[in-house]
């Protein structure tokens, strides 16, 4: 296994208490495989994956849990320690290539910049390299010598790509890459980065709110919600077979990338303040199936091979995805 999260606890550091983003959050990253971590927004993604490059506000605290990398715990490990990890085997593509590039500085500067300060290469190989690079997300050369300001919001987005693998690191974290962006381009980003994952064999995390981008690229998934893994295992299984109703809601909720149209319905209401949130399972707020027992702990249900779900009523879930399917289960129901 190349990377392994093991019952991860992040808190902030805030004005009105601490806030528990990542509360007791595992999953795996197999060599050479694409994992989605999906989730309405705060419900912890980005605080659980920046953990991993330590790329975090002063705020964030390590409150439990493990991060292995080819078998080393990089959680104890001190900042200078860490950075020698970054761009080399990891790399982090962050929400918005904007974050990701500098708008004073041409393109190529910046590839050629992180070849040079954190690969040791010379001028002219980086130069050299980041051509490469840039060949290999889909973007022309003479395009090196561009502002980001000078890109569409597709290009900006291949651009920090092709930085993220400017030092061929294992494993890239990509945050929302695609958000921010329309369906048709977004579609042509994500088959980019899926063929040069595959040619690659790259390790990738791919953290979105979007179940169809999971569905189109991941082969498994991690579902968070309200800081918490509800779901996970390989995609086919969890998408297919949904065990937890938060997945059939956000199945509703999206169209498919490239897919044929359907009717679509929200979940009502939004994600728990975690800076208190409820006892027990955190969505029965929001869930048509809740019942009593949904105020204690949900139970961990293994589905089948590597698919678990938390949820008290997994062992209904086939009767209950029919009734999740039909929009109407998803109208009127919040109760907070
Ligand atoms: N710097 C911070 N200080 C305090 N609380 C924070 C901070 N950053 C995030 N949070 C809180 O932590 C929780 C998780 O946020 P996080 O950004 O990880 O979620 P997310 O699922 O990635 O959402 P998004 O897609 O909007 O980034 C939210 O409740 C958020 O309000």
């Amino acid at each position: 296994m190349l990377l392994e999260v093991r019952d991860l606890v992040i808190d902030y550091r805030a004005t009105r208490g601490r806030v528990r983003a990542v509360d007791g959050v595992s999953f795996d990253v197999p060599a050479g495989a694409v994992v989605g971590v999906v989730g309405e927004s705060g419900c912890g993604k980005t605080t659980a994956v920046r953990a991993i490059t330590r790329v975090m506000p002063s705020s964030a605290v390590f409150a439990g849990g493990s991060i292995t990398l080819d078998g080393v715990n990089l959680v104890p490990l001190s900042e200078r320690e860490m950075k020698k990890y970054l761009w080399r085997d990891i790399a982090y593509v962050p929400q918005s290539a904007m974050n990701a590039l500098d708008p004073v500085w041409r393109v190529g500067r910046q590839i050629e910049e992180v070849l040079v300060d954190r690969g040791g290469m010379d001028r002219k190989a980086a130069r050299t390299r980041a051509e490469e690079l840039f060949a290999m997300v889909g973007l022309e050369a003479k395009r090196l010598g561009d502002y980001p300001h000078q890109f569409s919001g597709g290009m900006r987005q291949r651009a920090s790509i092709a930085l993220g693998l400017a030092l061929s690191p294992k494993l890239v974290i990509a945050d929302e890459p695609v958000t921010a962006l329309d369906v048709v381009i977004q579609r042509q980003v994500l088959d980019t980065f899926a063929e040069l994952q595959k040619q690659l064999n790259l390790s990738v995390i791919l953290v979105t709110h979007d179940i169809s981008v999971v569905a189109y690229v991941c082969d498994y998934v991690v579902v968070m919600y309200a800081g918490k893994v509800v779901e996970s295992g390989p995609v086919a299984e969890v998408l297919d077979n949904p065990a937890h109703p938060y997945i059939m809601g956000l199945y509703n909720a999206f169209p498919e990338l490239g897919g044929e149209d359907r009717e679509l319905s929200p979940i009502e209401g939004s994600p728990p303040d975690l800076l208190d949130p409820p006892k027990g399972c955190r969505f029965r707020a929001r869930c048509p199936f809740a019942i009593e027992d949904c105020v204690s702990d949900p139970p961990e249900h293994k589905v089948s091979a590597g698919h678990l779900a938390h949820c008290h009523r997994a062992l209904e879930a086939g009767a209950l995805r029919e009734t999740a399917k039909k929009t109407a289960t998803w109208v009127g129901v919040t109760s907070e």
